[in-house]
């Protein structure tokens, strides 16, 4: 019996002016997976991302998470439901502390009401007591305990993934997008990340992740689904797409030598 996948994009469509970037796109990602999303420069990776998420509102098609129909609701209120991402380029907030940045994460505080800080003042103290926990709790799990009280601004690249990591790790979502997680981080970082990743898909944690890095792909995703121009070029375990000739076709001149080896 086959079960409903935790997310399924069905037939995509974003045009930007006369360029349509996202072109039919249908796939699904399984519960507890961590399913790669890879493809040439401009294939629609990061727009389809943003379609998922509500960053973009499709021209056609519809996004389901959990059987249910999400298409076209705003960021704030997907990530409520669950699914949490990550950017390509971080969005940490520079000026305020590690900790502070995960303590921003909007997890629906108490404290954000007017009326809470005036007549229950105490109840908005023990749920920041209890973000301030899971904060320290999530920093720990990511090793950055340490630079807790160091502005974002001065974290490495890596260091900056990482907390990003962090940011989405405070909603405790069901699904996360990770936009190129690799990129800029040194090898130690990258596999202290990789680590990470798969510790938590042990533990129910599932993953979507757009990726250049081929080594990283084939290490943690399976299956890896291959866009191109737009559309789901092919579906598959690692060894199939890395066999494909339509893949390497679709990556040849760019980045053939990705998949050398
Ligand atoms: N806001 C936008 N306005 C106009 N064109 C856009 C916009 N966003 C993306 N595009 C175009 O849509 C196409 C798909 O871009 P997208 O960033 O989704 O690709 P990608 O697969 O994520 O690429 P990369 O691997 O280089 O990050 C590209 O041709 C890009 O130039």
């Amino acid at each position: 019996m086959s079960r409903e996948p935790l997310l399924r994009v069905e037939g995509l469509v974003k045009d930007f002016g006369g360029l349509r970037a996202v072109n039919g796109c249908t796939f699904a990602v399984a519960e507890g997976s961590i399913t790669g999303l890879i493809g040439p420069n401009g294939a629609g990776k990061t727009t389809v991302f943003n379609l998922i998420t509500g960053f973009l509102r499709p021209d056609a098609g519809r996004v389901l998470f959990q059987g249910e129909e999400i298409t076209g609701l705003p960021p704030y209120r997907i990530f409520r439901k669950g699914l949490a991402r990550t950017f390509q380029i971080p969005r940490e907030h520079r000026l305020l502390t590690v900790l502070e940045n995960l303590m921003l994460v909007p997890l629906g505080q108490l404290g954000e009401g007017f009326w809470n800080v005036w007549f229950r003042p105490q109840a908005v103290r023990a749920q920041e007591e209890a973000i301030r926990q899971r904060a320290l709790e999530v920093l720990e799990f990511v090793e950055l305990l340490h630079l807790k009280d160091e502005y974002a601004g001065n974290l490495s690249g890596g260091q900056r993934k990482l907390l990003e990591l962090a940011r989405v790790l405070m909603a405790e979502p069901r699904l996360v997008l990770l936009d190129e997680p690799g990129a800029g981080v040194n090898p130690t970082l990258m596999k202290k990340l990789a680590e990470k990743i798969l510790e938590l898909n042990r533990k129910g944690l599932t993953f979507l992740i757009i990726e250049h890095d081929m080594d990283l792909v084939m290490r943690l995703c399976d299956p890896i689904v291959v866009l191109s121009e737009g559309s789901v070029l092919k579906e598959g375990s690692p060894e199939a797409v890395r066999r494909d000739p339509k893949v390497l076709e679709a990556y040849l001149g760019g980045q053939y030598g990705a998949f050398e080896g």
